[in-house]
């Protein structure tokens, strides 16, 4: 939580800008955490009520539209209900100056190794670049390489949909290697080739891979083993489960014919070739896992939308590229989407932010960027190895609306502390009952305007303090170069977070220590063996066995 001392000298990171905006955040309803004790430290002149009345010009200043190149609506975002006034942000584009994010970004897109604790370059933007034009000469041959495996695997999506035998397709995959391709399948519903059907295993809990296998036939299913490194345990473990099962299916008359139903998505070409997989199209070690949906991991996507909608999501994505790269700091979108995420964390103590798509087809994104976010900026050490002294990226959960209102919106609503929601509402819909869509959106809207007005009430029970802030993303549809913007908006803001932060978003060094102890607790689930385990562990363990 954010510390009170550091808050108070305003001087955890050593930049004139976060300084003031450690003296600004004094006007705004903080969250506050010390020992035995969270409480809004509402001493603040600042309410989103007054705010409005007092500035005619409040939603144009904190909103912006996103058109693409041919002018069509890509996306429109409303942060004018968020705890924020011009003087917060004039501030916040003066620390990006400070902490040099343009710079990072200019970096990151002429291939630096920005990953510096990995020493390698992150270029996920180039999987959706159309042309190698404008690149520099040295990403020319990285982006022609890129540029036939593109094809190789957009065409390997063709042939497979061609192929009305396949009915079944299964993505054997975790992490990054799952969630963007299961999140778009999902999302673009609507684009999705008839007669097949699409499944997702992630886990190594053998129900999931049961309750998959069940449903489907090696002679009509196309697995997908989808892994960055190859080594992932729960990924490899599916997929030598799902060999077997297709090897003894039909009392193994199918064994010869296994290897054409096996495809093996990786940078590490050699393990797939060792598990027998024929079939592989590779990525490289500079597309981060999380990033990697733009890649052959995004295959199902591929496979479900066909090439040509798989080319519109690499468009939407790529017109936010530009975006990113092109407008100026005051009207760059995900720079003032990361600048105030940075504000909400570090300055107001907003731990948690609720993502509430209204759109049933966004199902999985709170899953999606809850990686993207917390995997990248979930981390207390700087660049340079230092503790920070600030919260960085915050909790991010969700569910769609309206279900999320009838289950936790009431802590959002009632709840002692301020946690700000992000509302995602698309405009048109895929179905043909209008009332339901307008039931949907409305009740979008009626949440943003709950938490921004309250409700006075003599019954304290009853009164909802309002003054709550939120965002409010507006999609025209949910379209596969949509998505695809949407998608690259949050990577960029998230990358623009992190920079500020001045921590390196592209590791997750957090998430190896639990694999080594796992490592190590494996055998002792045959064996029994306790010694050298916690108290509490070793209990476990017996009780488990
Ligand atoms: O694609 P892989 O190498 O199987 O890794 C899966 C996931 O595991 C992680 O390394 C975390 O454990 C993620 O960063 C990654 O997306």
């Amino acid at each position: 939580m954010m510390h009170k001392d550091a808050y108070d000298a305003g001087l955890a990171i050593d930049a004139p800008a976060w300084e003031s905006l450690s003296k600004l955040a004094r006007c705004f309803p903080v969250n506050h955490h010390e020992p035995g004790g969270y409480r809004l430290l509402d001493t603040s002149t600042f309410d989103l009520r007054r705010a409005f009345t007092e500035d005619a010009r409040r939603v144009e200043r904190f909103s912006q539209t996103l058109n693409d190149a041919d002018g069509r609506l890509l996306l429109h975002v409303d942060f004018s209900k968020s705890h924020l006034d011009e003087g917060v942000m004039q501030a916040l584009l003066r620390l990006a100056e400070e902490q040099k994010v343009c710079a990072l970004r200019d970096a990151m897109f002429s291939g630096g190794a920005i990953n510096t604790t990995e020493q390698r370059q992150v270029m996920h933007w180039l999987l959706r670049a159309p042309t190698s034009g404008g690149l520099p000469a040295d990403l020319q041959p990285v982006w022609h390489e890129m540029d036939a495996v593109r094809t190789q695997f957009l065409a390997f999506a063709e042939a497979v949909r061609a192929r009305p035998e396949i009915t079944d397709v299964v993505n054997i995959g975790i992490g990054g290697s799952d969630l963007g391709p299961r999140m778009a399948v999902r999302a673009l519903e609507p684009f999705v080739v008839q007669g097949k059907r699409f499944h997702f295993v992630s886990n190594v809990d053998g129900h999931e891979l049961q309750a998959v296998l069940r449903q489907v036939q090696p002679r009509s299913t196309l697995f997908i083993i989808a892994s960055k490194t190859f080594t992932t345990l729960e990924t490899m473990t599916n997929a030598a489960t799902a060999l077997q099962w297709s090897r003894e299916a039909e009392q193994g008359a199918w064994a010869d014919r296994v290897q054409d139903h096996f495809v093996g998505i990786t940078t590490n070409l050699e393990a797939a070739a060792q598990l027998g997989i024929r079939t592989t199209f590779g990525f490289w070690d500079w597309v981060g896992g999380r990033y990697s949906v733009w890649s052959a991991i995004g295959l199902p996507l591929a496979i479900a939308i066909g090439a040509e909608a798989f080319r519109e999501f690499l468009t939407g994505a790529h017109a936010v590229d530009r975006h990113f790269l092109e407008a100026e700091p005051a009207r760059n979108l995900p720079l003032r989407m990361g600048l105030i995420d940075v504000w909400r964390s570090s300055f107001l103590g907003h731990a948690a932010r609720c993502m509430a798509p209204y759109h049933s087809g966004l199902q999985a994104l709170p899953a999606y960027l809850q990686q993207l976010e917390m995997e990248s900026n979930g981390k207390g050490v700087s660049r340079d190895g230092e503790h920070l002294l600030y919260l960085t990226a915050p909790t991010v959960w969700g569910e769609p609306g309206t279900n999320g209102q009838h289950a936790f919106f009431q802590l959002l609503h009632q709840g002692p502390h301020v946690l700000p929601v992000e509302f995602i509402a698309v405009r048109k819909a895929h179905h043909p009952w209008q009332l339901h869509h307008r039931l949907l959106l409305a009740n979008a809207l009626a949440q943003a305007q709950a938490l921004m007005v309250g409700r006075d009430d003599p019954d304290p029970q009853r009164c909802c303090p309002g003054n709550r802030p939120s965002t409010f993303l507006l999609l025209d549809e949910l379209t596969p170069r949509a998505l695809g913007a949407l998608l690259a908006l949050y990577e960029h803001r998230v990358f623009v977070a992190g920079a500020v932060w001045n921590i390196n978003s592209f590791d997750q060094f957090g998430v190896e220590l639990g694999k080594r102890l796992a490592k190590d607790i494996i055998p002792r689930m045959e064996s029994g063996d306790a010694e050298g385990l916690d108290p509490s562990t070793a209990d476990l363990l017996a009780r488990l066995l």
